[in-house]
């Protein structure tokens, strides 16, 4: 099969922007299917010292196959340039919903975290941690279905010496407001901190606003090592229990950890009551009100 490179397709619109990358609307000029191109410039990309982390989302999006998750199709360059072509979205960013309608409702909730629980448990399956889950790197495609993206900080969990594979993963990730106390900590993260941004996103999707949010990011981190949150007049309190058992400083005691056996039981907590976990991905996105 013939390697894809630039001149297979026109590119268009831009569709974000990173401190590494520029996201814009691509179609393959062989058949008109509609991508989005990943452009990352190759001088910045080695001054910046962030190879690696080119390399990290490239074989962590090449392991994922799943429909909760972005996938890559071709990966070529150019003299400045290296290419990811990968799925577009064409709602965009969950970050933008959110702020366009202020809040959810428990049903839209409810569905959004479920999908989210669904590419967690996929992503983890693979041995993958995200360590960046946050609603700009959640995207909503056509059917308005989630599609997980930004793997370049994820951590691909190694095989160790007895064939078990290590869990923990150290170097400081993250964005500010969905940090897990241990990375803080012990600048160590685990499969457990995709499921305290999980909380902080759900928590999010119903009071419109993150649970920690200092005036500058050192107040953000003081108020997560220190749980220092509160609820909203009205938030539902079933919606609350399943934010206070994944908002949990220690790893080990938060919902959703320990394999799957730790999913099942965040999977089966009473706010999903009614999610049928096996149609999610053919179930219709609930309108967004
Ligand atoms: N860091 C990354 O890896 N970033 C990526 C990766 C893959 C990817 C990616 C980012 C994408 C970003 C993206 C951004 C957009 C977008 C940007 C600006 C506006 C819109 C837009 O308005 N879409 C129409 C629907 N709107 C949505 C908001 C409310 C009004 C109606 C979409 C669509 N897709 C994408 O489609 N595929």
């Amino acid at each position: 099969v013939k390697k894809k490179g630039v001149k297979d397709f026109e590119f268009g619109k831009t569709l974000g922007e990173g401190s590494y990358s520029t996201v814009v609307a691509a179609r393959d000029r062989s058949n008109n299917r509609e991508y989005a191109a990943k452009i990352l410039d190759k001088k910045h990309i080695i001054k910046e010292k962030k190879v690696k982390y080119v390399n990290i989302e490239k074989n962590t999006l090449n392991k994922m196959n799943h429909p909760g998750i972005v996938r890559l199709y071709y990966t070529f360059q150019d003299p400045d340039s290296l290419y990811f072509i990968l799925d577009q979205a064409k709602n965009g960013e969950l970050l933008t919903f959110i702020k366009k309608l202020g809040s959810f409702d428990i049903n839209c909730t409810q569905f959004y975290a479920a999908q989210i629980i669904s590419a967690i448990e996929y992503m983890h399956s693979q041995g993958v941690i995200h360590r960046d889950l946050k609603p700009e790197n959640i995207l909503l495609d056509d059917k308005m279905h989630i599609k997980v993206t930004d793997f370049g900080t994820a951590k691909i969990l190694e095989q160790n010496a007895d064939g078990e594979k290590d869990d923990r993963a150290n170097s400081f990730v993250g964005t500010a407001e969905y940090v897990s106390p241990e990375l803080l900590k012990e600048k160590a993260a685990c499969k457990s901190s995709d499921f305290w941004a999980l909380g902080c996103i759900i928590y999010q999707l119903i009071a419109g606003r993150p649970p920690f949010k200092g005036t500058n990011e050192y107040m953000t981190f003081q108020r997560i090592v220190h749980l220092d949150y509160s609820f909203p007049e009205g938030f539902p309190p079933v919606a609350r229990d399943l934010v206070q058992k994944l908002l949990v400083l220690n790893p080990l005691e938060r919902l959703g950890s320990g394999g799957q056996v730790g999913i099942d039981q965040l999977k089966a907590h009473p706010f999903f009551n009614g999610i049928d976990w096996d149609a999610l991905w053919q179930h219709p996105a609930p309108r967004l009100l």
